[in-house]
Formats: structure tokens, sequence, C-alpha cells
């Protein structure tokens, strides 16, 4: 059964979401039992292969969202916003939000910041219906803004701010917020303060929940960070070795093999000479 937001928002356990871009990706996380799928605008750089996230369009993640929900169906799913679709207003914001939900059936839509762009769009959006995600700390969409792709809230103006942002983001109407690269000891006092749900990600094990990039933890995506993402597999080596055995196959003249072959009767066969 789908989990609904007040169930992840009282949930004692710590919450596990992963990326899902796909069918198969979708379908494979609802088998192992997370909690949360996240469409992340990560898509640019693990499925894309861009090499950020500004690329990524609305309907790209509308296209993603699309498969990874027929994957699984009975799963929480979060799509991201992104870069440029919440930031003209209210208005814009709330008819790219619906867009996602209506033609995806995502549950949840996430944003990055706490601009007053944000927050405004934060409270439309969940006062209408449409539960919101905050995102906090390093911002992918923004890096270059924020000094690249550098750990957040390090001093004490810095962790301020980051702390401020997440209250801000709670307070605008968010369920649940992701912290992104900050230290661990931040986190901790962030969700101490919070009371809804933080999600992690190179945030420390004080979080209630952590999120990681699926192609990272399966070994697909070489360019992961690798401090923060553990790997749990290595998949790319193995798709690398599968197609190398077939190639040899297919030019060794053993695949197909008779197993992989159909027949046809003799008096058949017979007839075209
Ligand atoms: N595939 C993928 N997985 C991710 O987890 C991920 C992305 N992409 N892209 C955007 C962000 C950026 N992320 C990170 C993760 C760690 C550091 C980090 O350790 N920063 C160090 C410097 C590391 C270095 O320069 O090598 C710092 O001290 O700021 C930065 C960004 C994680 N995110
Ligand atoms: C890493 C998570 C939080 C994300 O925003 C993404 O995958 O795009
Ligand atoms: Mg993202």
């Amino acid at each position: 059964m789908k989990q609904t937001v007040p169930q992840l928002m009282a949930a004692t356990e710590p919450l596990v979401m992963v990326t899902a871009y796909d069918y198969p990706g979708a379908m494979h996380a609802q088998q192992a039992g997370v909690d949360l799928l996240l469409v992340g605008d990560s898509l640019g750089n693990v499925v894309l292969g861009y090499d950020s996230t500004a690329p990524v369009t609305l309907d790209d993640i509308i296209h993603h969202a699309r498969a990874a929900r027929r994957g699984a169906p009975e799963t929480f799913l979060v799509a991201d916003m992104p870069f440029g679709t919440y930031h003209t207003g209210v208005t814009d914001a709330m008819r790219h939000a619906v867009r996602v939900i209506q033609q995806t059936g995502a549950d949840a839509v996430k944003m990055e910041g706490s601009s007053p762009e944000v927050l405004e769009a934060t409270r439309t959006l969940t006062r209408n219906g449409v539960p919101v995600m905050g995102h906090v700390g390093l911002l992918p969409q923004t890096a270059t803004a924020q000094g690249g792709m550098k750990v957040q809230g390090r001093d004490e103006a810095g962790a301020r701010q980051v702390l401020e942002a997440a209250l801000s983001v709670q307070e605008a109407g968010a369920f649940a917020v992701v912290l992104e690269v900050i230290p661990a000891r931040l986190a901790r006092v962030i969700t101490e303060r919070l009371h809804i749900p933080t999600i992690g990600i190179g945030a420390g094990p004080h979080c209630r929940g952590q999120v990681l990039v699926t192609h990272d933890l399966l070994g697909v995506y070489e360019g992961q960070h690798k401090k923060i993402a553990k790997r749990y597999a290595e998949i790319g080596a193995q798709s690398v070795q599968a197609i190398r055995d077939y190639a040899a196959e297919v030019r060794g003249g053993t695949f197909p093999s008779r197993e992989n072959s159909f027949v046809i009767r003799d008096d058949v066969l017979d007839k075209l000479y």
C-alpha cells in the first residue's frame, strides 16, 4: 500500500528514498521496499549525459516520471521541478506542478531553495493540495551562484543560512525537506529544530531519512561523489562484461544456439525447393 503524506511525516523509522527515472528502475526500488522515489533532475547527469541539471526540462521530468510511475504504482513518488519552472510567479509554478501531477501520477513535487519566489510557490502549491518537498543546503540547479558544488553551511553565517532556509521552507508548508551536502552536526541541529522529516544526502546520519542517486549506489554512473555515495554494486562493470560476452558469442558463432532458435517441419521446408 502506498504511504500517505501524514504517514511519512509521522514515521519513526528512517525514511529510505532513491531516485528512479524509468520503469525497471522504479520497479526494482519498489520491490526493494523503499519509502519514497524521486524522479530527480539528476536525470540530466546520470541518464541524459549533460554536465549539469540546468538543461532538464519539464517535459523531460514528465516523460521519465510517467515511466517510473508505471514501474512503481504503490510507492510514494516525488518529482523534481526543473530549473526555471517555479521562479516566474506562483501562477506558473502552480500550472507546472499541476502538469506534473496530472500527467505523471506523481504524489508530490520538490523545489530547491528558500528565495521569496520559492517560498511563495511552496505556499500556493501546498494550500491547493500539491504536497511539496523542500530542498536546502547545496542546490545543484544554482550551484554556480553558490560558488560551485561545495559543502554548504560550514561557517557560522552559512550554517545559520541553511537552518533559516529549512525553517522557512517548513513554515511555507513543505511536508519534508532534503538537506544536501552539509556538515553532519548541522543536519542534526536542523533535524532537532524541525517537525517535518529531514532527508539527507551527504548530510550525515542524524536526518530522519536518506536519499541517494540510484545510478551512484549501483555503480552505473562514473562521475559520482565518492565521499557521499557508497557503491553497493558494480552494475556498470557487469553491463560491460555481459555485452562483451554476447559480442564474443555472436562473433564465435555460439549464440544464438539451438535452444534460442525456432523449428519448422521438414515437409513444410521441402515445399520451398
Ligand atoms: N550523480 C550525482 N550524485 C550526487 O550525489 C550529486 C550529483 N550527481 N550532482 C549534484 C550533487 C553535488 N554533490 C556533491 C557531493 C559532494 C561534494 C563534496 O564533497 N564537496 C567537497 C569538495 C570535493 C572535491 O572538490 O572533490 C567540498 O569540500 O566542498 C560536493 C557535491 C552530490 N550531488
Ligand atoms: C539528489 C536528490 C536530492 C536530487 O535532487 C536529484 O536526484 O535530482
Ligand atoms: Mg534534484
